[in-house]
Parts: structure tokens; C-alpha cells; sequence
């Protein structure tokens, strides 16, 4: 497989936006073709996101041509679609360290380029920021500045989208462009959801969909963009057809002005339409159609995403090598399995229903899934009427976008105390994604709500019983988290104290608390603990929210108390555990080892895990030096 390089064409000469602007039309297909075939290279190096950068290449390369960047802000939202813009601003030679430690992000980076403004890969969030950078140029006097908003049709189901154009389409007073493109491929991973996408659909597939794009074909190159004869043209034509253009009606009733659809792959449609919507100097939604892998026919062709963040492949083929088998297979047989003999159990995704592990069981009780679209927030406070409706619903997410939806499990869900079980993929460190997609925030957030109960899964057989217990659970919400990747060997137990697992029963030295998969590297550091003529017990809670009582009792008779969990180590199952013991006027010293409470850059998880201490070497080190400390009297400490 070639290294991912800019080559030698066009794409290589383009230093910035201002080369962007300097070629002529009719060099735009050929550098748009250099661009997918760099785009290809690179994610079948090192995987990422190709779907949706295959379908921006042509409404980026019209948005550095019509636009300023960086003087005019051009957002993307969540950020995965992004590459194209990062190699229009100079840095396609660095793709071939694309999510590598240390190389180019998977998503916009400040530090990378001063192009580049959101960093968070959190869905839903562009307009708002959108909102407050015009509101600030305004405020500022900077009125000669644009700002642009790209968002996915995926992402305009999220409800900040409309929050955001609730408050835009309010700003009255607002004398610069404020421009609002929706990328609209028809898909987030699966097929978009929602009135809002059929309305968006429709559109796409209507006879006088066509017609309309011939019309703007035929007039759009014609009239030079002078005034708003096109756009008064064009927004004419739709009056007189409103009946397909309902998304222009829809914005249109917010106060928001509309242009489109528009041919999102021609670029010079798609620059007279941004042109227009920059001199109109008001909110503006630019409506492109794009498709989701254009020009990449193994990615056109891929049914379930359309290669939206597909593994490395041969670029040749498009064939991809097999992700393992692991925690998601796991969590996606068992709850088939589950809800077999339980027709309470329902389940809902926020437009990820493959890559939660949903796909079997909306195949086989297509009648009991739900995609919300990407709107975790909606998805709990709808479990919550699920379950005052008699069912049992299984919400189930990637633990960082449940951050998005906190106070519904608290006080829509929790408050209730009602049986609603939410599964997290992707919990701890999931490493090439970058900061704002480690699952290390949900073992924190979720110790302040009462009646919620958490639980840990070590192996994939303990999966399978955790989550069974869960949806046993009739008085209250359950969580139930687990990481990315494959789910390891079986750790059997070899006693239990209370409810807990002892995987390990050593002389009363350290009292290991394994949190889930942190089990095994903390058998294998009370291995290397052993042979420095320490003794350790590891025990795995496996409900680490309640905590059991059992943990007081066991740490009485230890002289160190360690706990291992992959999550940030602030407000977690290590300082519960302090607390616990703290109640319980137990003075036994606590230390917890987990992922340091700081934004983590990307790289492989072993690799952050391994520089964050995470492996049982680290471990051993550091336990190792704690019970030393402990046997040196205070008066020899070396903070005297
Ligand atoms: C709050 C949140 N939930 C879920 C995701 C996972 N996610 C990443 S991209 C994506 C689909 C986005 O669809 P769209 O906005 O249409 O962009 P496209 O990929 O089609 O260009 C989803 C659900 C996310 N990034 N943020
Ligand atoms: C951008 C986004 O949020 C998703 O596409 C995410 O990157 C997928 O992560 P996994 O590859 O772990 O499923
Ligand atoms: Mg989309």
C-alpha cells in the first residue's frame, strides 16, 4: 500500500486557501480527483472517516474560494468531515500521520492550523458557535468578517441545531453573512430520521427536484451574480413549487432565508450559491445534496454507512479487514438474547444502530427499536415515558455523548426511579478519536445520581450476566459500560466477598479494586507485586454504584487500598470508594489509578494507556512505592 502524499499535482502546490482561489475552473476536477484519491490513501492507512470527506470535496474546495479563512470562520460541525478542509489549508503532505500519535487529528485542530476552530467531535454544536462568533463580529464591528456553519443532515437532528437557529433566525440586527450550509447526503450512519429528513428526502427524489436543478444549471451559469436576480429567481421558482420545497418553507417560517438544493458535487454551483449567500449579509441556509463516498464506489456502494469510519483497507478493492470480534458483538447477542423472552424490551439508538451493536436486534424486533436520530438527550427523556409506559428500555450509547444527555438520566429518568438501562460503548480510552471521544467522564458523572445503579463488566461473560441483571433492575435506571475493541479472555473468580468477585485472594498487604476490564492488568501487577514480597487481593465490584459493604470490612484488614478503573480519576469509583471508607471512620490509605483528569490527544489506546500508567508494570511501580511509604514513619516522610 502507497504512503498517503499530496503527489505532485495540484494538491501539492496548495499552500492555503489563497492557491485555492487562484486556479481556474476547469482545474477544479482534477484537484477535486487528487483529493479523494489522497483521501482514500490515507483512511486506508490508518482509518478515520472517508464517507463523509469523499462527499465534501466539492463544497469545500467552493468554500475556500468564495470565503476568507481564517479572517472569515468556516465551522464544521462534529468535525469528521474535515480532512478535504485540512488539505486546502496546507497540511495534505501531513496525511500520511493522519490519527497517529503525534500527527495530524481526525478532527479540526487549533494547534494544527489557525484554520481550524471547533475541536470537540460532540454532534449538533456549529450553529451555536456560529451564533455567538456573528453576535461577537457584530458586537465588535467586525462586520466584514463571514461566518460559516457547515452541518450534516445527521447532525441538524440534533436539538442544539435548533436551538441555535431558534436564536439566529432572532438576530435581527445582524449586518454581515451569517451562512448556514446543510450537507445533506441523506444519512448520519444509516439513513437519516425524522420529519426532518423526510422533508429533506422528498426533496431529493421529486420529478421537479430535477427540474429545478435544471433550471438553476441553466440560469445559475447564465446571469452573472449581480443584485438578486438569481437568488429572487430562484427563491421565486420555489414559491410557485412549495409544495416540494417544504425545507424552504420550514426556515423560511423561522425567518431564515433559503437557497437550494443545490448540486453539492459541482462546484460551481456551489460557489454561486455561497457567493449569493454571502452578500445577502443576513442568515442564510445553503442546501447542498451531497452523497456520503462520492467518487469512491466501494464507499458509494457500502450499504450500512457508506465507509463512514471504516477500518483499514485495500484501497484497490475496498475491502476491509475485519474488525474483531468484541464488547459491541457481545452487548448485540445478548440483548437479542435478552429480549426474547422479554417483550418489556425495547431499545432505542441516536442514529448509531450499528455502531452500538443494534443492527441484530432491530432485525429481529423491528417493531421495539428506536433511532431518535442524533439526539441523546430526547433519547432518555423518551426511555423515561417508555418506561412509564410498562416497557423496559435499553438506551444504548457511546459513554462520551451521554455527557450530552446527564440531566435527563437524572431528573427524567432517576428522580423517577424509573427501569431504564443505558449501555455504554466505547467507555475509557478509545484512543485515534481524540479528546473529546474517551468514554472517561461517565464513572464521574454518574456517582451524584441517586437511585442509579452502574455496573463494570471485566470480561465478556460477565457482560452477558451484568446486563441480564440490569434489565432485571425494576426501581431505577442501570448503567452498564465496557471500552472499545475485543473484549479479552474470561477472568473467572475465585471466591466472592459480599456480592463482589475475589479474582485474586492474597495476605492482607493491598486490596486491589479492579474496576471491569482493569482486572487483568491488575492480576498481572499482583504478580509482579508477588515477587517483590508484596501480597495483594484483587476483587472486582462488578456493581461499582451502589458500592458493597463488604468493601469496608475487607479494607480494615489491609494496609492499602488501590483502585484501577479506565476513567477519568476525579469524582470516580476510586474517590467513592475513599468516601466509603472515610464514612465508615476506616483510615485506610486510597489510591486510585485511572486516566489523569486533562483532555487526552489522540493516539492507539495502548498507547495512551501505557503513558498514563494503565498497564501493570506502571502499577506495580507505583503500588510498589505507596506501601513503601507507608511503612516509613511520618516522622522520616520526605515532605518533613
Ligand atoms: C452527540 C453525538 N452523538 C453521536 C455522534 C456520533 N456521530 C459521529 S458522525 C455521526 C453522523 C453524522 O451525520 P451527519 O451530520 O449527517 O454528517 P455526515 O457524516 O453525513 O457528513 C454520528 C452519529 C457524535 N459525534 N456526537
Ligand atoms: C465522528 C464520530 O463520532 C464517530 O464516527 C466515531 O468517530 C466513530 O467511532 P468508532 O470508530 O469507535 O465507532
Ligand atoms: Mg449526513
Amino acid at each position: 500500500m502507497s504512503e498517503p502524499s499530496a503527489g505532485d499535482g495540484l494538491l501539492a502546490s496548495i499552500k492555503g486557501p489563497r492557491d485555492v482561489k487562484r486556479l481556474k475552473p476547469e482545474e477544479l476536477p482534477a484537484l477535486a480527483a487528487e483529493i479523494r484519491d489522497l483521501c482514500v490513501a490515507a483512511v486506508a492507512k490508518s482509518a478515520g472517516h472517508l464517507g463523509p470527506n469523499l462527499g465534501v470535496v466539492e463544497l469545500t474546495i467552493a468554500l475556500h474560494r468564495v470565503f476568507d479563512s481564517p479572517r472569515d470562520r468556516i465551522l464544521w460541525d462534529t468535525g469528521h468531515q474535515a480532512y478535504v478542509h485540512k488539505m486546502l489549508t496546507g497540511r495534505a503532505g501531513q496525511f500520511g500521520t493522519l490519527r497517529q500519535e503525534g500527527g495530524l487529528s481526525g478532527y479540526p485542530s487549533q494547534a494544527e492550523s489557525e484554520h481550524d476552530i471547533i475541536e470537540n467531535s460532540h454532534a449538533s454544536t456549529a450553529l451555536s458557535y456560529a451564533d455567538g462568533l456573528a453576535k461577537a463580529y457584530t458586537l465588535r464591528g467586525e462586520r466584514d468578517r463571514a461566518v460559516v456553519a457547515v452541518i450534516g443532515d445527521g447532525a441538524l437532528t440534533g436539538g442544539m441545531a435548533w436551538e441555535a437557529l431558534n436564536n439566529i433566525a432572532g438576530s435581527r440586527d445582524q449586518d454581515l453573512p451569517l451562512v448556514i450550509v446543510v450537507n445533506d447526503n441523506g444519512r448520519s450512519y444509516s439513513p437519516t430520521i425524522g420529519g426532518l429528513a423526510s422533508h429533506l428526502s422528498a426533496l431529493r427524489t421529486t420529478q421537479r427536484y430535477e427540474d429545478m436543478l435544471e433550471f438553476v444549471r441553466d440560469n445559475l451559469t447564465k446571469v452573472p451574480l449581480v443584485g438578486n436576480p438569481v437568488y429572487d429567481t430562484l427563491h421565486g421558482i420555489k414559491k410557485g413549487v412549495k409544495d416540494i420545497f417544504a425545507p424552504q418553507a420550514m426556515f423560511e417560517d423561522l425567518g431564515l432565508k433559503y437557497i437550494g438544493p443545490i448540486d453539492g458535487h459541482n462546484t460551481e454551483f456551489v460557489e454561486a450559491a455561497l457567493t449569493k449567500a454571502k452578500g445577502f449579509r443576513r442568515p442564510v441556509i445553503v442546501h447542498v445534496i451531497t452523497r456520503k463516498g462520492h467518487g469512491y464506489s466501494p464507499a458509494e456502494n457500502h450499504d450500512e454507512d457508506c465507509f463512514h469510519s471504516p477500518n483499514v483497507f485495500d484501497p484497490a478493492t475496498g475491502r476491509e479487514v475485519p474488525k474483531p470480534y468484541g464488547w459491541t458483538n457481545v452487548f448485540s447477542d445478548e440483548i437479542v438474547r435478552l429480549a426474547k423472552d422479554r417483550e418489556d424490551i425495547v431499545a432505542i439508538t441516536a442514529a448509531m444502530l450499528h455502531p452500538v451493536g443494534l443492527a441484530d436486534f432491530a432485525e429481529a424486533y423491528p417493531d421495539r427499536i428506536y433511532d431518535v436520530g442524533i439526539a441523546e438527550q430526547h433519547a432518555l427523556t423518551s426511555a423515561a415515558g417508555l418506561a412509564l409506559g410498562g416497557l423496559h428500555p435499553v438506551v444504548a450509547l457511546y459513554a462520551t455523548f451521554l455527557n450530552r444527555a446527564f440531566d435527563q438520566l437524572l431528573m427524567d429518568v432517576a428522580l423517577h426511579r424509573l427501569p431504564v438501562t443505558v449501555t455504554l460503548d466505547r467507555s475509557g480510552v478509545t484512543g485515534d478519536d481524540g479528546p473529546s471521544h474517551n468514554g472517561m467522564w461517565d464513572l464521574s458523572i454518574l456517582q451524584v445520581i441517586p437511585h442509579l445503579r452502574v455496573a463494570v463488566p471485566r470480561d465478556a461473560d460477565r457482560l452477558r450476566e451484568l446486563l441480564a441483571e440490569a434489565v432485571e433492575v425494576k426501581d431505577g435506571p442501570t448503567v452498564v459500560r465496557y471500552p472499545k475493541g475485543p473484549a479479552g479472555e474470561a477472568i473467572e473468580a475465585v471466591g466472592k466477598l459480599g456480592e463482589m468477585d475475589v479474582l485474586l485472594a492474597g495476605d492482607p498487604d493491598v486490596l486491589i479494586v479492579a474496576v471491569g476490564p482493569m482486572a487483568a492488568i491488575c492480576l498481572e501487577a499482583a504478580t509482579l507485586l508477588d515477587a517483590h514480597g508484596i501480597s495483594a487481593t484483587v476483587v472486582d465490584p462488578r456493581w461499582v454504584k451502589p458500592l458493597d459493604e463488604a468493601l469496608v470490612l475487607a479494607a480494615t484488614a489491609h494496609k492499602l487500598v488501590v483502585v484501577v478503573e479506565d476513567n477519568g480519576r476525579v469524582g470516580a469509583v476510586g474517590d467513592a470508594v475513599a468516601r466509603l471508607l472515610r464514612d465508615a471512620d476506616v483510615d485506610v490509605p486510597v489510591r486510585t489509578y485511572g486516566i489523569p483528569q486533562r483532555f487526552l490527544d489522540h493516539a492507539k489506546r495502548p498507547k495512551i494507556l501505557n503513558e498514563i500508567g494503565l498497564t501493570p508494570q506502571a502499577l506495580a511501580r507505583q503500588i510498589t512505592e505507596a506501601v513503601a511509604k507507608r511503612s516509613t514513619p511520618l516522622e522520616n516522610h520526605p515532605t518533613r
